[in-house]
């Protein structure tokens, strides 16, 4: 189970997820987000990210030269586009990406998956109007599709209290966290932080143990497995 601790704003915080065992660290560069990053914050903040570490970018419906300009002052990793961005925008930049699904009710996150077929994965969040994300609020874990053949990040209210359930429910590759793990908006809390981190490896763990290791549909030619 790999673990997105988003909405890193400083050095200090950016290490301590690290050493916590986080996978990813997720870097806001929405204007309005009370976790939001100037480049040169987000610069300072990828000297502290130890090597194997993924640093994300996360943007919404930013305008693409904002998106450029960003690219060109730090090291992300991964891209996250979490408002109403398309394939076609999102694949200009020609970077990983994730695209953000919200779970608003009746919404149909197969076709959504479809219309994105380069995406590495899709972070399913929960939907309140008028705010594209960071709401601290869930949804029914539910209504995750287990048989889409896609890389799913879960995300979404999610705390060290209720990481583990989600997990057994939504049975996704991955759990992306922000104000659940925080002490302050924009500022994590290393105790939560680490048991957040620790729920999630743990029963992603004993829930790979009961099943097959290996779940990759591509072979490798010459190779029997
Ligand atoms: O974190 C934000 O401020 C934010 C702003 C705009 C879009 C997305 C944002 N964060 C992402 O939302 C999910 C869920 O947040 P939470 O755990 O419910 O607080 C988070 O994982 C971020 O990827």
């Amino acid at each position: 189970m790999r673990v997105k601790i988003c909405g890193i704003t400083c050095v200090g915080d950016a290490e301590m997820a690290a050493a916590a065992g986080a996978d990813a660290l997720g870097l806001v560069f929405y204007e309005k987000s009370p976790r939001f990053v100037t480049p040169e914050q987000a610069a300072e903040i990828a000297h502290g990210v130890p090597p194997f570490v993924q640093l994300v970018g996360l943007f919404v419906d930013a305008h693409p030269e904002r998106v450029r300009e960003i690219l060109a002052a730090v090291p992300l990793n991964l891209l996250q586009f979490h408002g109403s961005e398309t394939a076609p925008y999102c694949e200009q930049f020609r970077r990983p990406y994730i695209k953000a699904l919200r779970m608003k009710p009746g919404v149909d996150v197969n076709a959504a998956m479809a219309a994105h077929p380069r995406a590495r994965g899709f972070l399913l969040d929960a939907y309140r109007a008028g705010v594209p994300g960071g709401t601290g609020e869930s949804f029914d874990w539910q209504r995750v599709p287990r048989d889409s053949g896609r890389q799913i990040v879960l995300a979404g209210g999610l705390n060290p209290d209720n990481v583990a359930e989600a997990i057994r429910v939504a049975g996704p590759g991955a759990v992306d966290v922000s104000g659940g793990v925080e002490m302050a908006p924009g500022r994590k809390d290393r105790q939560r932080t680490a048991a957040f981190v620790r729920a999630a490896k743990e029963v992603g763990k004993s829930m790979s143990a009961g099943g097959p290791d290996y779940v990759g549909a591509g072979k490798c030619e010459g190779v029997e497995k």
